[in-house]
């Protein structure tokens, strides 16, 4: 008896915890710039109050957490700027501990020598701007292979699955440039259980998390979510510990011509004079390919929506692009310059759905003033993108896709590569995300090659009026894109 009273206590107590933090969460959306102080400090008030349209979101607290969140283009550069280095730790990750090895990976390590070191090494030998062009036949390849595909289906009168098709090329780009070899085959097991185990983490990993702001009771695991994350880490750790094992084995295969891995572990030593442990190094693989693949795919699946609900934009494209590229050959990735209308598009979907919303959470261990307001320490920032990109005071229409807004007037010139911070679908600052170069990439090559090479339309005539977000960590299309596609160039630019 007593024991049935703890459990449905325990039940009743889950559900509350959840549902009022999942409703604050999403109630971030909505703010400007909210301060909130730690529990401990509870009788503590914010020492100035913040303007803000929906006072009453003022009051809240996330658990037991302190959460400081940046909504408005104003607010961000106060603390990605002005206090970038205090916040450039990352707070820990209690319910992702297994997915990011417990922090000692790259994305979570807090700023230090070991993460100072994978910056360097990542920017130099994979995705910084000067490694990028060696990289420029994978990506040509591995898109190629996607198009091909896709001409197959439409041969075949089966629709295609936008996103699905651009996580499978964007992890084989990076599989071939890290390891020098594809991971999703069209056949094979290990192929397949790779491409499930990232797709299952990737879903389960935007879940909102009660461990991460109530942590005295995240050993409870209430939701479930630590156990089912650690379901899908240890298959996906499998796999990587396999990939690792076979990189070694066929060292000798690539003398002369190393990969991404062979460079990094070619110099593993931080300033410290530590190495880099296997475990970090299979923290940085899955990284890699967690961070890299669903982030363009799920921006090119939405540009896509967009314009088929949109066709004069659409059209505007392929023109453009036809003049430029004609028809006997596909888009290369040095046209791109010359086609000013699809890169207005590309930034129009990254403003108006960035895949990383809510960006990643920042964290200072130190206290301090911002614009001057007291941030106590031990406090996580949340930085807004997703709000910011919608922000009326800075866009016009801005729940509307006008790529046009990227071609002239007050706008025109804003990017969103960190330094304008109405537009920052990448982040800001130190921990500015390592892939923005090659994400800006794959976003202008991946669509610029759908756009040119086909003919579209909805395969689903009620799909068009569908264009709700799934709310997590990223923010895909709830209802994935599903098109018929028919070939626009000559055969043999397919080849
Ligand atoms: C359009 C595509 C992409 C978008 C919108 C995006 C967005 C972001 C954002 C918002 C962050 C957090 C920044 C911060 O903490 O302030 C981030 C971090 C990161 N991203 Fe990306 N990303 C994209 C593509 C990529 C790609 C292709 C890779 C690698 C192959 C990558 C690797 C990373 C890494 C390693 C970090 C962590 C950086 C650090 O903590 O120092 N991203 N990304």
């Amino acid at each position: 008896m007593a024991l049935d009273i703890v459990l449905v206590a325990g039940i009743l107590l889950s559900v509350f915890v959840h549902l009022l933090l999942r409703r604050r969460l999403q109630s971030i959306r909505r703010i400007p710039l909210l301060l909130v102080q730690r529990a401990s400090q509870s009788s503590a008030r914010c020492r100035k109050s913040v303007p803000c349209p929906t006072p009453s979101n003022l009051a809240a607290r996330y658990g037991t957490t302190g959460v400081v969140v940046a909504c408005s283009a104003g607010a961000a550069p106060s603390f990605l700027k002005a206090r970038d280095l205090q916040f450039a730790n990352r707070p820990s990750p209690i319910s992702g501990k297994d997915v990011t090895y417990d922090g000692q990976d790259f994305v979570f390590a807090n700023y230090g020598p070991r993460w100072k070191l994978l910056r360097k090494l990542t920017n130099l030998h994979f995705l910084g701007s000067k490694a990028l062009t060696m990289w420029e036949l994978v990506r040509r390849d591995k898109i190629g292979r996607m198009l091909r595909a896709m001409l197959e289906s439409s041969q075949n009168s089966r629709p295609v699955m936008v996103s699905e098709a651009m996580v499978c090329a964007s992890a084989n780009i990076i599989g071939q440039v890290m390891l020098s070899r594809r991971v999703f085959e069209s056949q094979g097991e290990e192929s397949k259980q790779f491409k499930d185990a990232i797709t299952e983490l990737l879903a389960w990993s935007g879940k909102f998390s009660i461990g991460d702001f109530v942590p005295a009771i995240a050993w409870m695991d209430l939701q479930g979510l630590q156990r089912q994350l650690r379901r899908v880490h240890v298959k996906l750790d499998a796999l990587i510990t396999a990939l690792v094992a076979e990189h070694e084995a066929t060292a000798h295969e690539r003398e002369g011509r190393p990969d991404v891995l062979d460079l990094v572990m070619a110099k593993r030593v931080d300033a410290d004079g530590v190495p880099l442990s296997d475990v970090n190094i299979k923290g940085f693989i899955s990284d890699m390919f967690i961070a890299g693949t669903d982030t363009s795919s799920i921006i090119i699946e939405w540009a896509l929506a967009e314009m088929l609900r949109n066709p004069t934009i659409l059209q505007r494209a392929q023109d453009a692009m036809d003049q430029v590229i004609g028809k006997n050959r596909r888009l290369a990735e040095s046209d791109i310059p010359s086609l000013p209308y699809l890169r207005a598009i590309c930034k129009e979907a990254l403003r108006l759905h960035p895949s990383t919303s809510l960006s990643l959470p920042h964290y200072t261990f130190e206290a301090c003033e911002v614009d001057g307001y007291h941030i106590p320490p031990n406090t996580r920032l949340v930085v807004n993108v997703w709000a910011i990109g919608r922000d009326p005071n800075v866009w016009e229409h801005p729940l509307e896709f006008k790529p046009e807004k990227f071609l002239s007037g007050r706008t025109a010139k804003i990017e969103p590569l960190g330094n304008d911070f109405e537009l920052i679908p990448f982040g800001a600052g130190r921990r500015i995300c390592a892939g923005m170069y090659a994400g800006l990439i794959m976003l202008q090559y991946g669509i610029g090659s759908l756009l040119h090479s086909f003919h579209w339309k909805f395969a689903d005539d009620d799909e068009e009026l569908d264009m709700k977000e799934k709310f997590g960590a990223a923010l895909p299309k709830a209802v994935p894109l599903k098109a018929v596609v028919s070939p626009r160039l000559l055969e043999s630019a397919y080849m």
